[in-house]
């Protein structure tokens, strides 16, 4: 379990990081969520030593973060670090040797991993000929080599196709199957959405929301219901207390507190079949909007 305790960091006046504490789970992909300038580089950096907080800690199972620690990190940095004329496979386990694994075991880990995220045929090409989305998929290889204990990756869907997300996605479920805290940032809160366990949502240096995905989605679902019958449901608007109904697919949603909503099931019910009812939960993107606004 990787945590970040109370951790702030200032760049002159601009405080990028404030106050910041959230945990990475052993065997739990974490999504790290933020706009542009919202400091989700700036706690990775900290996590592996880049850079310094001004406060605050890192732990690993409980213990300040070593140097030991961070060199079994998997960490995939914004500044891509791959030599362009160096060919991908050379590269991916001359890596891995840095980290102290065998020749043997280094190509066999760079093997397995090229061939996992379908750019075995490019081995032997410099990584400056893979197209972007390629090159994206070599930097996951370079990061995963070592069969490191936790990973931190910042952007790792960033510039890949949708087949391409699939991959490096099933790839990173299986780092944490195996136990390993996952942590990465992303922009795309779709994949975010898909992939993750947990959350961190993270706005001017601050976070705004931590936890699991449900719980977050279950916390943030407001007062919304779903409702279908194959009826007619134009007469839920006209309930007291009940609010914003919108046509949904054969039914409604609409917002209304718990009572109230049992109430409008009840009328439901009486009226016809109800073909579905339960809380509507709210997408990230809904979630993020509520959360930075
Ligand atoms: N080395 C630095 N010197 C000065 N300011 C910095 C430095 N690194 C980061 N900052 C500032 O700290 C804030 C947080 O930046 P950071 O890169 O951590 O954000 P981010 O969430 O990763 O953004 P992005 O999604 O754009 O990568 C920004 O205002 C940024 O300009």
């Amino acid at each position: 379990m990787l945590q970040v305790h109370r951790v702030s960091r200032r760049f002159g006046e601009r405080r990028a990081l404030d106050d910041v504490s959230f945990t990475v789970g052993g065997g739990r992909i974490t999504g790290f969520v933020g706009a542009n300038g919202a400091g989700k580089t700036t706690a990775m950096r900290i996590i592996l030593g880049v850079l310094t907080p001004d406060s605050g800690t890192v732990t690993v199972d409980g213990r300040p973060i070593d140097a030991d620690d961070r060199h079994a990190i998997g960490y995939m940095p914004e500044e891509r670090g791959l030599y362009p004329k160096m060919k991908v496979a050379e590269q991916v386990a001359y890596l891995g040797r840095l980290h102290g694994m065998s020749k043997k075991a280094a190509e066999d880990s760079t093997s397995r991993l090229l061939d996992r995220l379908a750019i075995a045929e490019r081995a032997n090409d410099a990584v400056e000929t893979l197209s972007l989305g390629n090159q994206q998929r070599a930097q996951i290889a370079a990061a995963l080599v070592h069969e490191p204990t936790a990973l931190v990756l910042d952007e790792p869907f960033s510039g890949l196709d949708p087949i391409g997300v699939e991959t490096v996605l099933s790839v990173l479920r299986d780092a944490a199957a195996g136990g390993a805290p996952v942590l990465f940032s992303s922009h795309q809160l779709d994949v975010v959405e898909r992939l993750c366990d947990d959350l961190v949502i993270i706005a001017d240096g601050q976070v705004r929301a931590a936890g699991s995905r449900d719980q977050l989605r279950a916390e943030h679902g407001g007062d919304s219901w779903q409702l279908s019958t194959p009826g007619d449901l134009s007469w839920v608007a006209s309930v007291s207390g009940v609010t914003g109904v919108e046509a949904a697919g054969d039914g409604v949603l609409f917002h209304a507190d718990a009572s109230t909503a049992q109430n409008v099931v009840r009328r439901a019910v009486e009226a016809g079949p109800v073909t579905s009812f339960g809380p509507q939960h709210p997408s990230l993107a809904q979630i993020f909007a509520e959360v930075v606004k």
